[in-house]
């Protein structure tokens, strides 16, 4: 299984910036080609300008969150069909940012994938514990608790390529801290049991389970060394094209497990 490295740029890049990037990730990427599937994910506002120039360059594109209905009276919101017909093939889902700000329960995360799935998006579903919750001993039964709540049934597909789901603890986000590859290596064989047994053999093994919280170019190829980890979910580090394509050449030719 290719790993997937994807770039979340959260609310970051005006028209310049994202040209810029995107042109140098794209520039990059022909230098030095991957065998890892790499989507990056810039704001709404970027994601036609985004597109444009990745187009037929190997790098995927997605949205940061779509809305649960495919059009009507919903002021601000993005349907998964606009994110399709910008030609975006993934978006991602229960961000803790947007569980945060937007007050996002499992629920509604679940209700998102299911219409993400219908348009034909490949959905990165969130899950991760707070500090709190870690320092409690809560972080499996957090995750456990997402897992079940986000995922509808058949997420994944029948071989779990069409769903992601991404490890991201609260307290590893933007800080600098990342988790030790132990802890990572101990949730993500958490994250595949509960799978397998929501999903089944087949689909729960397919699904990739990403990691995000402070991946940057040093601790990437640590971190995608580790079983079961199927790939990372930059921040930061997707802002700086050096650093991402760092990125993306540790994840080449590390099948993942
Ligand atoms: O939230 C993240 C990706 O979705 C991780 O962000 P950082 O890589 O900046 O910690």
């Amino acid at each position: 299984m290719r790993q997937v490295i994807a770039g979340n740029w959260k609310m970051n890049g005006l028209t310049a910036d994202a040209e810029a990037l995107t042109q140098a990730l794209r520039d990059g990427l022909v230098k030095a080609p991957t065998g890892a599937v790499v989507v990056v994910f810039p704001p709404f506002t970027q994601v036609a300008t985004v597109g444009r120039i990745l187009a037929g360059s190997g790098i995927a594109w997605g949205g940061q969150d779509c809305h649960i209905a495919e059009r009507g009276a919903h002021t601000g919101d993005i349907a998964p069909e606009m994110l399709r017909d910008l030609g975006a093939t993934h978006v991602i889902l229960g961000h803790s940012e947007r569980r945060r700000d937007h007050g996002e329960l499992d629920e509604t995360v679940r209700e998102k994938t299911v219409a993400a799935l219908k348009a034909g998006l490949i959905p990165i579903v969130c899950v991760g514990e707070s500090e709190d919750q870690r320092a409690g001993g809560q972080q499996q039964d957090t995750v456990g608790w997402q897992i079940k709540g986000s995922l509808p049934d058949g997420f994944g597909g029948a071989d779990g390529s069409g769903g992601i789901v991404a490890y991201e603890p609260v307290w590893a986000i933007g800080t600098g801290r990342t988790a030790t590859v132990e802890d990572i290596a101990a949730m993500h064989g958490f994250v595949r049991a509960e799978l397998v047994r929501q999903m089944g053999e087949t689909a729960g093994r397919g699904i990739r389970i990403l990691y995000g919280g402070s991946v940057n170019a040093g601790n990437a190829a640590s971190i995608l060394a580790v079983p079961e980890v199927s790939g990372a979910l930059v921040g930061g580090a997707s802002l700086k094209p050096a650093d991402f394509l760092t990125i993306v050449s540790a994840a080449t030719g590390h099948p993942a497990a």
